[in-house]
């Protein structure tokens, strides 16, 4: 144990780790100045950051940039299967410890997690070492671990935990299950932790919505910056990174030819525009579903058809959901697909596809190898699932790139210094950063790909109504 608490699955896979850090560092442009930029300020200093996201050679970067910055860092995945065994070993160990003497930062994540095993780690990361010392900032990606605090305190304050019931999701039972034995044995563990928090900032679209779910039902006790709606976030990771890492995870799953393929594109989101691309790119015929008629104009307009879900599931060689919805594939819409067609998830929970329906409905699973099962119907009739529905460029994979994680994780370290350094400055909402911030996210990784930028003449900028150094855009201009 040496000095610090973890649990990840292999020490000795740090040296392989740390390699893939040190390369992963010369893609990171972004996290590599705002380093230079803040080495002497240590604008991070006494804060106790609690991070919930999925553990990879990128966030391995992410992380040692926060600790670089003067802060105390406790880590967990954001997904059972996303976690890569040589970063969080890497990042255990740290850049100066051995396996033997570790001396990086806690972190409990390892790929293939059981449930019970998930809640378990987001529990530790949460729960630091002197209870007097909480941690006192949350850097999330999907909102467990606001939701672990957020409904902690409120059954602490209500004084009972709710029974687990079947109206509940086996996973919503877990959490249930792990807060009523919390409670059991301290009553004011989620409180005191809810209270030292200044802030939580939130990396990914469905992370957001439930931030503004809560802070609609009146239940944020703390601020939040929304990290995914920062321009050079979501138009760049869950586009330019899912075209990247889509393909990438079909690839390592399948290795079935894509060219000439019917593929189904579920939802033409930022995600949906990538996947698109990504397949269309590698000569699949793609078509498109979508609910809203912007997003399933712009499909048409890039030539993709706009079709139903219950009219293209009999042809398409391969389904790919990135909704952020849930119940887009259902049982029915399985047992209807071509015979070993592949069926997977890019959106950020595994509700997207009705995997719990699938495991109940009697159809047998066998296990190609590690995210991969092949299950058959009693029509004889089977499909490939991947990830078990989980987000499959992570699960089959190992997501998108650095240079653009470099883009997405800029934002957060800056977003992670906002609400330290200037907590009187925010209340309990949920908040976006400032373009001009956004706009120096996109000027280091222009000129890092060798983009030459043209100046404004102070005339021109008069002209356009803005200053020669930015922001360059009103609010409301959509890029
Ligand atoms: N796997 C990854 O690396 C990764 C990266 C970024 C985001 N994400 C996740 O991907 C999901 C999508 O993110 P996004 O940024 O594209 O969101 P988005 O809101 O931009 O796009 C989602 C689209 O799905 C459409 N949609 C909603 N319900 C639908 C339905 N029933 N049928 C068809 N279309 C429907 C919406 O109209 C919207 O256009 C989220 O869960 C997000 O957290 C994953
Ligand atoms: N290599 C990687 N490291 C960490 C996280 C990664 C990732 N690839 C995709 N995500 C998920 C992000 O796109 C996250 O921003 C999201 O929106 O889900």
């Amino acid at each position: 144990r040496n000095g610090i608490d973890y649990k990840v699955a292999d020490l000795s896979l740090a040296e392989f780790g740390r390699k893939e850090i040190r390369l992963a560092e010369h893609e990171m442009p972004g996290l590599m100045a705002l380093r230079r930029e803040y080495a002497d300020v240590q604008p991070l200093q006494g804060a106790r950051i609690s991070g919930s996201l999925h553990m990879t050679i990128q966030t391995a970067v992410l992380i040692e940039t926060l600790v670089a910055l003067g802060a105390e860092v406790r880590w967990a995945s954001c997904n059972i299967f996303s976690t890569q065994d040589h970063a969080a070993a890497a990042v255990v160990v740290g850049p100066a410890g051995t396996v033997d003497e570790p001396r990086g930062t806690p972190v409990f994540a390892w790929k293939g997690e059981t449930l019970e095993q998930y809640w378990w780690c987001a529990e530790q990361m949460l729960t630091w070492p002197d209870p007097d010392a909480p941690a006192n900032m949350i850097l999330d990606d999907g909102g467990d671990a606001t939701l672990l605090v957020l409904r902690g305190a409120q059954f602490e304050q209500a004084g009972v935990v709710p029974p687990a019931s079947e109206d509940n999701s086996a996973e919503y039972n877990v959490i249930l299950d792990l807060l009523r034995r919390q409670f059991a044995t301290d009553a004011t563990k989620w409180t005191k932790i809810a209270a030292a928090v200044r802030g939580v900032t939130e990396e990914t679209t469905t992370g957001v919505l439930r931030l503004y779910q809560f802070a609609a039902a009146g239940d944020l006790t703390f601020p939040a910056i929304n990290v995914n709606d920062s321009v050079t976030k979501s138009k760049f990771d869950n586009k330019y990174g899912t075209r990247h890492s889509l393909v990438d995870g079909i690839n390592r799953g399948t290795d079935v030819l894509i060219g000439g393929k019917k593929i189904l594109i579920c939802g033409y989101g930022d995600v949906g525009k990538g996947c698109a691309e990504s397949l269309a790119g590698q000569g699949a015929r793609v078509q498109v579903t979508e609910i809203d008629p912007i997003n399933a104009l712009q499909a048409l307009m890039d030539g993709f058809d706009v079709v139903t879900t219950d009219e293209a599931i009999p042809t398409a060689d391969i389904v790919i959901t990135s909704t952020g919805n849930k119940d887009i594939i259902t049982l029915e819409h399985m047992r209807a697909m071509k015979d070993q067609a592949i069926l997977g998830n890019i959106g950020h929970f595994d509700d997207e596809i009705q995997m719990a329906a699938l495991e109940r409905s009697g159809a047998t699973r066998l296990n190609i190898k590690p995210q991969v099962d092949q299950w058959t119907f009693d029509t004889g009739r089977s499909i490939i699932v991947l990830s078990e529905g989980r987000l499959l460029n992570l699960g089959n994979a190992t997501g998108h790139p650095s240079f653009v994680m470099s883009n997405s994780f800029s934002n957060q370290v800056i977003a992670q210094i906002e609400l330290w350094t200037k907590p009187e400055q925010y209340d309990n909402e949920v908040y976006r950063l400032p373009k001009i911030l956004d706009e120096k996210v996109a000027r280091i990784h222009v000129e890092a790909l060798g983009g030459q930028l043209t100046k404004l003449t102070k005339e021109q900028a008069e002209y356009i109504g803005v200053d020669v150094e930015g922001p360059y855009k009103p609010e409301h201009y959509r890029y």
